[in-house]
């Protein structure tokens, strides 16, 4: 069944003292999965944060945020029913770290320091197989800080899907990963977006948004500037205005493919 799982009307969002969210409104339901675009500083990064309860919207008369339908959330029930791959959790796990119970960790909603938690018999498969899916079950008993950045940031996607959270948020996932890791994620990610998982995907990269996305939303300087089916949103000269480039994009099978024009 379909639920709307992120709703905000009117939001300002100030990082600092740079407004990076320009009232802005947006729905998001779990029946489809969506992808993210803008140049570096248009506030991808602030808007999943603001979905994932990390920051708030100012508060003005105007301006609503739901999350699941409730306007105050519980972080830690939250971290059961969205998933984070954000490039910022690295920093969150200390260095000494067992690769393997960073990816535990998230049954319990923790970053780490799993040595005196319990996890049961299926728990612990469900880890195994999270790892295996993203080729890193050798390195599960090695410490995290050990790991070179695109074998940390595969821990971290492992972590995001072992509970099958209903809604998995994205924050430029391949960044680090090798060709045939990306390519892996990839795949795993569409699983996920045909099964009752949906996608919030925010890339640089329009080839990385997988068939089954169709929803778009472009933004620019804190603003939406469009939002819609991907092949409506998606065209050469919006891409080649958005990255400042002159580009030259082609579909193939569901998946866009750039160039430079
Ligand atoms: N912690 C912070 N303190 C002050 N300003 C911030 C902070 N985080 C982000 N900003 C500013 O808010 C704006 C939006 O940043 P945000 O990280 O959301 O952009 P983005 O679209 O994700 O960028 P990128 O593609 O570079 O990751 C930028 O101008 C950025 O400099």
């Amino acid at each position: 069944m379909s639920e709307t799982f992120f709703k905000i009307k009117h939001a300002n969002v100030w990082r600092g003292d740079v407004l990076a969210l320009r009232d802005l409104s947006l729905s998001l339901a779990t029946d489809q999965s969506v992808a993210i675009l803008g140049a570096n500083g248009a506030g991808k990064s602030s808007l999943l944060k603001l979905m994932t309860g990390e920051v708030r919207a100012e508060a003005r008369p105007q301006t609503s945020c739901e999350l699941f339908g409730e306007r105050q959330w519980n972080l830690e029930e939250l971290r059961h029913r969205i998933g984070l791959v954000m490039p910022e959790e690295v920093a969150r796990f200390l260095p000494d770290e067992i690769a393997a119970d960073v990816v535990l960790s998230a049954f319990r909603g923790a970053y780490g320091r799993t040595g005196d938690m319990r996890f049961k018999a299926a728990e612990k498969a469900r880890a195994s197989q999270a790892m295996e899916d993203v080729g890193v079950t050798e390195l599960a008993g090695r410490c995290f800080g050990q790991l070179s950045s695109g074998e940390k940031r595969r821990f971290l996607i492992a972590r995001s899907l072992v509970h099958s959270p209903e809604v998995l948020v994205l924050d430029e996932p391949s960044t680090a990963l090798d060709f045939a890791a990306r390519l892996a994620m990839l795949e795993r990610l569409r699983t996920v977006a045909q099964g009752s998982g949906t996608i919030v995907l925010v890339t640089h990269d329009p080839g990385e948004i997988m068939p089954e996305i169709e929803r778009v939303i472009l933004l620019r300087a804190g603003e939406i500037i469009a939002d819609g089916p991907k092949r409506q949103v998606l065209k050469s000269d919006v891409l080649s205005e958005l990255y400042g480039m002159k580009l030259r994009l082609t579909w193939s099978k569901g998946w866009g493919i750039v160039r430079p024009a």
